[in-house]
């Protein structure tokens, strides 16, 4: 069998059936750093970084001892101190890659491999070059697990044929290379951040980050998220990652200091960043090389095509697993002379200062605690009186739904009250991140005021749909979710999202059928571990628990993932309407609970006794 059709055979036919077949590749590493494990992270995108991250000001403080409150903040360190815009970094760096394997002795080998990988990515590409419009987002985003496994089959090929200095190898660590919140970094600082890039590549415990933009549009429409981001640097390829910028675009901003989240949480310096149909790639280059602790520059290219044959994602994804050893110093020469033509905006961080002052004045808590009460107060209460709305995504396009007309679920059925149009003003609200769904709802995050470009600060909300919109169960589903919240003793219960409404919307197309869409306070992030909460917030939760079973009859049903991981457990700051610093550990999703449980206590309810024993074996392992 000569060499190419080794290969085709290698990849159409799986690893088992080659590994029968070639005596070459007969011995491939038995644990290979690039497994699944490591491949695939999550492919959920909470967003790290909430509205009101804490600025630069804000993060000078970070390390006194008082801090006790759950915040996800960059450490000084961790914040880049300006991106850079490198429209030739990709072919440069595509092409370093390509020198580099045709160094080789076994030059020509290089050649073969593009190519059979250049047919599956084309093969691919044909779903994707279908009008971008037929396609719905749910289809894109199933299609964006392909590229985890071609980057994996590209790796495999690749690394055995690498000299042993740069070969990933059988002893590399496989699986996820994340750190925790509350885990060490190399210089002894705790970690206190906690993303979830769509997946991380790992070799030799070097990550690469693969930041996923959960927005259909992202690249396609002129003022989609990415194409802002090419947009803000026409004028200047140097920009600060300041009190500026989140002020003229909140969205950018929040994007640039995700992507610096996701790496630098797990100590990696290099990221892709893409929305399936185009990506850039990017590095996060220390200001001074020599220290360790030095701030950093984001630094990024163009935006290409996934389906490029130049630039092949999956070639330069897989070219990240080796940067380190033949790109950095390349890297570094480029940044700095593009810093140095075209010099750095000066840091203006005043305004900001002088306001949050005058906002901690006027309050009666910490300052952070004041800050939000106000901005809850004057931010999401219209939300309770929106009649109508229409969803938007933050480029402005109008989502596929007709517009959501609010309804009186306790008392309606879904399907008896009138949609007609009416001469009410319609809300637009602005859908930003994906955070992910269940077997019910897809849950977007949405701000309010909802202009990214508004000057003042704005408070997020949940949009929970249901995840097939003419399925009527998952829009009773969702009632039934509604109904649990809304009444009278649980509403005032703070351990449950607040609700702010159920609305309605007619499907296009079909025979009257309509869907249910639910606005819900932001309750934070999810809990991976049990661990991640203290003792205390464990004990907190079980008497809540137990008071939900007991005083509201209520039982969850859905608590746990089958691994016992708290899923429906969520973080987030402190409550604005309380003067105490403590992070707040809420539980979400009431589609499947039942509201007629008799509780038998916590020693006999199956439901208090398993969360009792889950987050206890975790204490257990803290001692
Ligand atoms: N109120 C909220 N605040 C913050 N994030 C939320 C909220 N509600 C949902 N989410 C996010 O959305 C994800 C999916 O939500 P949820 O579990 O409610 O979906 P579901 O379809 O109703 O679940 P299930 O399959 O259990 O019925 C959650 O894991 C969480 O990340």
């Amino acid at each position: 069998m000569d060499h190419t059709s080794l290969v085709a055979a290698f990849v159409l036919t799986g690893l088992e059936e080659a590994r029968k077949d070639t005596p070459r590749l007969a011995t491939p590493p038995a644990v290979h750093p690039n497994s699944p494990a490591a491949l695939f992270g999550s492919f959920s995108l909470p967003s790290p970084v909430p509205d009101d991250f804490a600025t630069r000001a804000d993060i000078q403080d970070f390390h006194e001892p008082s801090e006790s409150t759950w915040k996800q903040r960059l450490r000084a360190k961790d914040s880049p101190d300006c991106a850079v815009f490198d429209p030739d970094l990709l072919p440069a760096f595509f092409s370093s890659f390509r020198a580099f394997l045709d160094s080789r002795t076994d030059a020509a080998f290089s050649d073969e491999i593009t190519g059979v990988l250049l047919e599956i990515i084309q093969s691919d590409a044909k779903d994707y070059s279908r009008e971008f419009d037929q396609l719905h987002w749910r289809v894109l985003r199933a299609q964006a697990g392909r590229l985890g496994p071609l980057v994996r089959k590209f790796a495999k090929l690749l690394d055995p044929h690498l000299p042993e200095s740069v070969r990933a190898g059988p002893d590399t660590r496989s699986g996820r290379n994340d750190h925790h919140r509350g885990d060490l970094d190399p210089d002894g600082d705790v970690i206190n951040l906690e993303t979830k890039p769509a997946f991380v590549l790992s070799r030799d415990q070097v990550p690469s980050a693969v930041v996923m933009v959960q927005h259909p549009r992202a690249s396609t429409d002129p003022h989609g998220i990415l194409n802002r981001l090419i947009e803000a640097f026409r004028s200047s390829p140097v920009q600060r990652i300041d009190a500026g910028l989140k002020k003229r675009d909140s969205h950018l901003y929040s994007l640039l200091l995700r992507i610096a989240v996701s790496c630098r949480s797990r100590s990696c310096n290099t990221f892709v960043l893409f929305d399936y149909l185009h990506y850039f790639i990017g590095f996060l280059v220390p200001l001074d090389s020599s220290s360790p602790t030095s701030s950093f520059r984001l630094v990024f290219s163009a935006l290409a095509r996934c389906d490029s044959p130049e630039t092949p994602l999956v070639q330069v994804t897989t070219a990240l697993l080796y940067a380190d050893r033949f790109f950095g110093n390349e890297l570094r020469r480029r940044t700095d002379s593009i810093v140095e033509a075209t010099g750095l905006p000066e840091l203006d961080l005043e305004p900001v200062k002088e306001e949050e002052e005058r906002e901690d004045k006027e309050g009666d808590g910490g300052p952070a605690t004041r800050t939000r009460q106000k901005l809850a107060a004057h931010t999401l209460a219209p939300l309770e009186k929106i009649q109508r709305f229409r969803l938007v995504y933050p480029d402005g396009t109008p989502a596929e739904f007709a517009p959501f007309v609010r309804f009186n679920f306790l008392g309606d059925a879904v399907s008896t009250v009138s949609l007609e149009a009416t001469a009410e003003v319609v809300s637009m609200l602005e859908m930003d991140d994906y955070l992910g769904h269940g077997a019910t709802s897809d849950v977007f995050r949405a701000y309010w005021p909802s202009s990214p470009f508004a000057a003042e600060p704005r408070m997020s909300f949940i949009v929970k749909l249901p995840r097939n919109a003419s399925d009527p169960e998952k829009s009773a589903d969702l009632l039934h979710e509604a109904k649990l919240l809304a009444s009278p003793s649980l509403a005032e219960f703070d351990i449950v999202p607040r609700l702010y409404g159920a609305f309605k919307a007619r499907l296009e197309g079909t025979e009257g059928k309509e869907m249910v869409a639910l606005l819900e306070e932001d309750c934070g992030e999810p809990i991976d571990w049990w661990k991640d909460l203290t003792d205390e917030e464990i004990d907190q939760l079980l008497e809540d628990l137990t008071r939900l079973h007991v005083e509201h009859h209520i039982y969850h049903e859905d608590l746990t993932t089958e691994y016992s991981n708290p899923h429906n457990i969520l973080v987030s700051p402190a409550s604005p309407s309380s003067s105490s610093t403590a992070r707040r550990v809420r539980v979400i999703d009431f589609a499947w609970a039942q509201d007629d449980h008799e509780c038998e206590g916590e020693e006999e309810c199956g439901e208090l006794r398993m969360v009792r024993e889950c987050s206890g074996w975790s204490r257990g392992g803290k001692a």
